[in-house]
């Protein structure tokens, strides 16, 4: 059974700046199954913001655009809702191939599959193609945002009730008072002490970890399907982040929703993800299943970043270098100038496709993993490797030790838990 909630396939987002166009996300592929967490992790600038603003289209256009690349949110009601709105804009095909979606017409964003009457059996939107009136109906409802700064995000002019009660009236129509009972359940699921009380405080006498409660009971407002979460405790101190992540987990197990959540930080990662994706000036370096990204990292980059996170081995390792130029992104694997592993190969052509690990679910952009190649070469750790490098010239293949699978279950998560 095909259980892909979102389906991001072949995604290109530019941007028109005065100093050329910026390649922020550069054909990139994942998708997100329902009910799952997918963590998008990678350094400032490599464009994870990019790629969850692009999902509901919320970038600015222009200067952005997304010239190439389909987005594929799959969700039936959605689709049926949709159809129906705009007839003309449904496209049927007998299989929806990668292909099909590439082949739809430019105002045909609906994709249905055995179109019977009123019945679609499956389907697709194609949030790139849909027009405004279109992703309305998906932003904030089928599809909701958490970002970064809780303080941006709530009006200090309004009571935080008013607001949420307004978030549940754009989706649904109830009466007021049904909303306002609805809007203090809402605070009480995310954890707001006498809530009914609390209703009519205005933001500025909530805490900075309080006020990030109701931004996410605002997103809850609507049922989504999917919630895409943008840094959404790097602004807060380390115990509230453990307990947002807590609150998150616990709405995901309980609504079943899927969350999409950014992050630079591995350890969060670890924390709350199932799956990973590994984004890098723009690409996807790596992608899996969170325990074989952590237990078995394939691309040198996963490598340095897992080596990069606190009370991992025993040095504390930087990367060293920066993100290639956006504006005019190198040939070959963007990683490429700061890998000690980096051949002729690594610098050629465009970044490498997405090989298979092991015969698992995990695929890495990496030459190594290619035929001719001995991945095993880059399966070392990476601050040994480069000292290796730097020292003769030549890369050292031993030293290094892989994070083992105790300090992913150290981590917060265990496989054999069966949490997922
Ligand atoms: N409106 C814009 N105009 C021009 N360039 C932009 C714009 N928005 C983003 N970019 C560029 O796109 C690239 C990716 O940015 P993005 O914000 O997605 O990175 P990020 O991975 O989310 O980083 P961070 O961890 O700092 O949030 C960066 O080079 C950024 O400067
Ligand atoms: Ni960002």
């Amino acid at each position: 059974m095909d259980d892909r909630l979102l389906a991001i396939q072949d995604l290109h987002t530019q941007f028109r700046t005065s100093d050329g166009v910026v390649h922020a996300v550069d054909g990139i592929d994942f998708d997100v199954r329902r009910g799952e967490t997918v963590c998008i992790v990678g350094e400032s600038g490599s464009g994870k913001t990019v790629t969850s603003e692009s999902i509901t289209k919320i970038i600015q256009m222009p200067p952005g655009a997304i010239p190439e690349g389909a987005i594929a949110f799959r969700d039936l009601e959605t689709v049926r809702e949709l159809a129906d709105a705009f007839p003309t804009a449904v496209f049927d095909v007998a299989d929806d191939s990668p292909a099909d979606l590439a082949a739809g017409d430019d105002d045909q964003f609906v994709v249905v599959e055995e179109r019977d009457g009123d019945e679609i059996a499956r389907g697709y939107v194609d949030v790139v193609r849909a027009p405004p009136a279109a992703l309305r109906h998906i932003r904030g409802g089928d599809i909701a945002h958490v970002f970064q700064n809780p303080q941006s995000a709530l009006d200090p002019v309004y009571t935080v009730g008013w607001q949420i009660v307004e978030a549940i009236q754009l989706h649904e129509d109830v009466s007021k008072t049904d909303a306002r009972d609805r809007a203090i359940d809402l605070l009480d699921r995310v954890g707001i002490p006498d809530a009914a009380d609390r209703f009519d405080d205005h933001p500025h006498e909530f805490s900075g970890g309080m006020k990030q409660r109701v931004i996410i009971a605002m997103a809850l407002a609507s049922d989504p399907d999917l919630l895409i979460a943008d840094e959404p405790t790097t602004a807060l101190d380390v115990t509230i982040q453990a307990q947002i992540l807590d609150l998150l987990k616990e709405i995901q197990r309980d609504l079943d929703m899927a969350i999409l959540f950014i992050t630079h930080d591995l350890g969060v990662v670890a924390e709350i993800a199932d799956r990973v994706v590994v984004m890098y000036a723009g690409k996807v370096m790596e992608r899996g299943d969170v325990f074989d990204v952590f237990e078995t990292p394939a691309h040198p980059y996963t490598r340095a970043l897992l080596e990069c996170l606190p009370g991992r081995g025993d040095r504390m390792l930087s990367i060293g270098g920066s993100l290639p130029s956006v504006t005019d992104p190198p040939e070959g694997c963007r990683f490429a100038d700061r890998c000690p592993h980096a051949v002729d190969d690594c610098v050629a052509g465009d970044q490498p496709p997405l090989h298979a690990v092991d015969g698992s679910d995990q695929r890495v952009s990496c030459v190594y993993y290619g035929e001719g190649y001995d991945e095993t070469t880059v399966q070392t750790g990476f601050a040994a490797a480069r000292e290796g490098a730097t020292a003769d010239g030549t890369t050292r293949v031993d030293g290094g030790d892989p994070p083992t699978s105790a300090e992913t279950r150290a981590n917060g998560r265990s496989r054999s838990e069966g949490d997922r």
